[in-house]
């Protein structure tokens, strides 16, 4: 059976990191089907994204495999991870009223051109249950007011925990998470924010843009912190608009790009093609 597995490294940049990798899988029968490399020249720190495959390694199971890579691991201090790339990630979608991302990752699931497996849903509103019921996925209606925040986050959690997801995420979903739920969470929430950030931050960014005037807009993908809109930002695009448009016209165009840069972060946050680095991002896109 072909074994595909998927290492992603970071550490202290120093010669023979590349050689030892490929030098241990090799000598295992591993075969590279691609690898992507950057040093960070600010802070001195490599980053290393390499999927393998093995035709016959049936006898080598993946902690197996861990357990002897981490020798090289240790004499390079990497930060690293080593998962079987034929898992799809489990996932929970979180959405508030407006549909547009939460449908356009539902489609792409259902299409079988998203690596991933959408397990449940959670909103504060019931706008989308028919819509994720006819995709025969759990849906939980959970209200939240500053009455029942930590009670509704715990539900949350709960629902990942039982699903085992690895993935929250937010598909406009319009409630601002709480510290400890985004400590819990971190580096596993992704957030669709309706601008090009560092722009128009908040709830509204498109009345802001008309407000102001301008020729762009945009939409960002990033992980989510407890500093609103202030993550590492995994993907963003622009779309030109005009002094012709009105603020409804920016919001209608606005929904089409965050919709594709939602679906391309969450496709490479599946496919392990990003890596932290501090607050920024290492996309090894494809
Ligand atoms: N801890 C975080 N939580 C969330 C983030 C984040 O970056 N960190 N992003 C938001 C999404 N978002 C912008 O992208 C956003 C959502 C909601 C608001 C907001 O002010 N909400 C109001 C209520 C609005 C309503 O009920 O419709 C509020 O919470 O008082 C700002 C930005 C998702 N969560």
């Amino acid at each position: 059976m072909t074994t595909n597995t998927v290492l992603t490294l970071s550490c202290p940049d120093k010669p023979g990191i590349v050689a030892s990798v490929s030098g241990f899988f090799a000598q295992k029968g591993f075969n590279i089907e691609e690898s992507t490399q950057h040093e960070d020249r600010q802070t001195g720190r490599f980053f290393l994204r390499t999927a393998f495959t093995c035709a016959d390694c049936d006898d080598q199971t993946l902690a197996s495999l861990r357990e002897e890579f981490s020798a090289i691991a240790a004499e390079f201090d990497m930060e690293w991870q080593l998962r079987d790339q034929d898992q799809r990630m489990k996932i929970v979608l979180a959405v508030s009223k407006w549909g547009h991302c939460f449908n356009g990752l539902m489609h792409k699931w259902r299409a079988g051109t998203l690596p991933v497996d959408i397990v449940a849903v959670v909103s504060n509103h019931d706008d989308m249950r028919n819509s994720c019921e006819w995709y025969g996925v759990p849906y939980y209606h959970l209200p939240v007011s500053n009455e029942n925040r930590p009670e509704q986050e715990a539900q949350i959690l709960q629902i990942m925990k039982d699903t085992d997801a690895e993935l929250l995420v937010l598909a406009r979903y319009m409630q601002i998470l709480s510290d400890n739920l985004c400590r819990q969470l971190s580096g596993r929430a992704i957030n669709i924010h309706h601008s090009f950030l560092p722009g128009f931050k908040g709830a509204k960014p498109y009345h802001q843009a008309y407000e102001r005037g301008v020729k762009l807009i945009g939409a960002t993908a990033h992980y989510v912190t407890a500093d609103l809109d202030e993550g590492p930002i995994i993907e963003q695009a622009v779309e030109r608009v005009s002094h012709a448009n009105s603020p409804d016209e920016l919001v209608e165009i606005g929904r089409d790009v965050e919709t594709v840069v939602l679906n391309r972060a969450v496709n490479w946050h599946a496919q392990h093609r990003v890596l932290m680095n501090g607050n920024r991002t290492v996309v090894f896109r494809r």
